[in-house]
């Protein structure tokens, strides 16, 4: 499919919600992924971006429960409530995931190309394991790294971190997802290892495959993304196209993390901005509009839970206007 094609969803997720015995960690969280298209999802710690993709991915840490919906094209049943069984069969093959450090998704004692040919035999999509060798090397290749056929001989632990990472990248796209999460997958990376690490990801969902994109880095959002979601205190608070939620963000947090991401931004005491106060703790986030312990617009209204406004493209939660164009008033 073409970037300029209708889109069509490849997930769906509405009204999800993820909580322990005691604590809600993730709200009412609707969002959706369109084939070929790059969001990402951004927050900052604690505002609850992993536990999302976890609940979409079926691998929710122990303990934790999720409860709404959570759709992938082509599959008729809702993965939220899904067998583990059912949930295998389509990790790895239909939706797949690369987290920040490598190690933890390579197996240590087996060759890289073993691993990425692993993967398409666990899921049939290669007849046998010569051909799955072979369509390794050429995904190791398509990954970049460098003298495949040698490459794939070596263990994780003879590569550097940014090729093993490529190598994840090369499992992750071996059966040809329909769904991409990354999870910060370049964070341990340094800038130039980085910014290659975007082109392959780029360049990997260029046609029908979603991606999901998980970062602190806005400047990445800026240079990958097509659309962003924006997340505080479990809840999403604004939801549009890269270009018109950082030139024009509607909601305070947002604008706030953009304030707080601009290095040549400073208050008028010379200082770098931050966003005043912390992340609550799980748990602790007031009642009606999350943010607004933080928030220097809050007043009376924000103790009730702010409705979703704006146009299905550009949506945000909060119940003060904005000015047209986004700024603050
Ligand atoms: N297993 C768990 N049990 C209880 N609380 C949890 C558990 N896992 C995560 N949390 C809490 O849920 C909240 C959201 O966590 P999550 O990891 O999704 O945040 P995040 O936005 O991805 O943060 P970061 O950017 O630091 O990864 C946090 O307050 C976290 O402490």
């Amino acid at each position: 499919m073409s970037r300029s094609e209708p889109r069509s969803p490849v997930l769906t997720v509405t009204g999800l919600t993820v909580s322990t015995v005691d604590t809600e960690l993730v709200r009412d969280v609707s969002l959706r992924v369109d084939r070929g298209e790059r969001v990402g999802l951004i927050g900052e710690s604690g505002s609850g971006k992993s536990l999302t993709a976890s609940a979409v991915l079926g691998l929710l840490p122990e303990g934790v429960r999720a409860t709404g919906s959570v759709r992938l094209a082509g599959v008729d049943h809702d993965l939220l409530g899904a067998s583990e069984r059912a949930l295998a069969a389509l990790r790895g093959r239909r939706m797949t995931l690369v987290f920040q450090e490598p190690m933890t998704a390579l197996n240590p004692a087996m060759r890289v190309v073993d691993q990425v040919a692993e993967v398409m035999l666990v899921h049939r999509t290669r007849p046998d394991r010569r051909s799955a060798r072979a369509a390794a090397v050429e995904l190791l290749d398509r990954v970049r790294l460098p003298d495949p056929a040698d490459t794939a001989r070596a263990y994780p632990h003879q590569l550097s971190g940014g090729q093993r990472q490529r190598v994840v990248l090369a499992i992750a796209l071996a059966n040809d997802p329909d769904l991409l999460i990354c999870d910060e997958p370049t964070t341990a990376l340094d800038v130039t290892v980085q910014a290659r690490m975007l082109e392959l990801i780029r360049a990997a969902t260029a046609r029908s495959t979603g991606l999901l994109f998980i970062t602190h880095d806005l400047a990445v959002v800026a240079s990958l993304c097509d659309r962003v979601l924006v997340m505080y205190g479990g809840r999403l608070v604004e939801s549009g196209p890269v270009h018109q939620v950082f030139t024009a963000p509607r909601h305070p947090y947002t604008r706030g993390l953009l304030a707080a991401s601009d290095l040549t931004a400073t208050d008028e005491r010379g200082r770098l901005r931050t966003i005043p106060g912390s992340v609550p703790g799980a748990g602790q986030f007031p009642a009606g509009c999350v943010f607004r312990t933080r928030c220097d617009r809050a007043d009376q209204a924000c103790g009730q839970l702010p409705d979703w406004r704006g146009t299905p493209e550009h949506g945000h939660a909060c119940w003060h206007p904005t000015h047209p164009g986004g700024g603050a008033p």
